[in-house]
């Protein structure tokens, strides 16, 4: 883990969740959120004045199931939906499901190939590919193909690991934090996105049309994000050392803490 200190009061940050702050796993209910990762979270939310969120190409939904109470600022489906305050309302960035017509190809696409998953999030889908890797190109050209003969604009099929995204074309990662940073708690501040696939190279491109913004990736170099991370193991070690600092510089919340550490051990 590499010393990576950011200051409380004039930084913001951006987390990819897949391969970023969670490991990869199978399938996409299966991965799973250390509990001393939402403490991590929860303690660096504080430490930057509430300029923290979570960027990702799941539903706001999906990411509310995985981290439970926190409820963070988020934006899901790949900008689609935007929470921008914490807790607070999900408003669509893109509108409406897609076309009824094109959902059910993608399900008959789905279904008939075994290994394929598809993953309806709302305003986005995912068309996963993990448990058949061969079929990446042709299930790319296949799933191109829909799009076009429904005559349907401003849709776009997005690579990520192992899965094809359909999505809205006028929004991605890089609208979903550009939104955040006019917000009060964000403005002015010099915002960092980590994270780990071409889906987050938008967001990259985002902070680094701020002034003193930063790019990070995990696990391989993803231009113009600079590779500081191993893995996603490595992201929470380095959370957690972050969390711990601001645990030392302000010790009045430590019982909380503390109390989330402790269930996480008996967890
Ligand atoms: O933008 P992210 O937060 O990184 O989310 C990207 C996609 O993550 C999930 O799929 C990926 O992770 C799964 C679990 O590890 C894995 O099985 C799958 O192969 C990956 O593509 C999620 O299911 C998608 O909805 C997200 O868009
Ligand atoms: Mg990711």
């Amino acid at each position: 883990m590499k010393n990576l200190a950011l200051d409380g009061a004039s930084h913001a940050l951006f987390f990819d969740i897949d391969g970023t702050l969670l490991d990869i796993a199978a399938r996409p209910d299966d991965v799973s959120v250390p509990a001393p990762l939402k403490t991590g979270l929860q303690q660096l939310t504080r430490k930057f004045g509430g300029a923290l969120a979570l960027v990702s190409g799941r539903s706001v939904r999906d990411i509310d199931r995985l981290f439970g109470d926190l409820k963070p600022r988020a934006s899901g489906c790949h900008g689609g939906e935007l929470r921008l305050l914490p807790g607070g309302e999900v408003f669509m960035a893109a509108s409406g499901r897609l076309p009824a017509a094109i959902m059910e190809n993608l399900k008959r696409v789905a279904a008939s190939h075994r290994g394929l998953l598809l993953e309806d999030k709302g305003v986005c889908v995912a068309v996963h590919y993990r448990a058949a890797p061969t079929l990446g190109a042709a299930l790319r050209y296949e799933l191109e193909a829909i799009i076009a003969r429904s005559g349907e604009t401003g849709l776009t099929v997005l690579p990520g690991r192992l899965v094809y995204e359909i999505k809205r074309s006028h929004v991605d990662k890089g609208t979903a934090v550009e939104a955040f940073m006019r917000l009060p708690a964000f403005a002015g501040r010099q915002p960092v996105f980590i994270g780990d696939d071409i889906t987050d190279i938008a967001a990259f491109s985002a902070v680094k049309n701020v002034k003193g913004g930063m790019a990070w990736s995990v696990g391989r170099e993803l231009a113009p994000a600079t590779r500081i991370f191993d893995d996603a193991s490595d992201v929470r070690a380095w959370i957690a050392a972050e969390a711990r600092a601001e645990l030392q510089r302000s010790p009045a919340i430590a019982p909380r803490l503390e109390t989330g550490a402790r269930n996480a051990r008996l967890a």
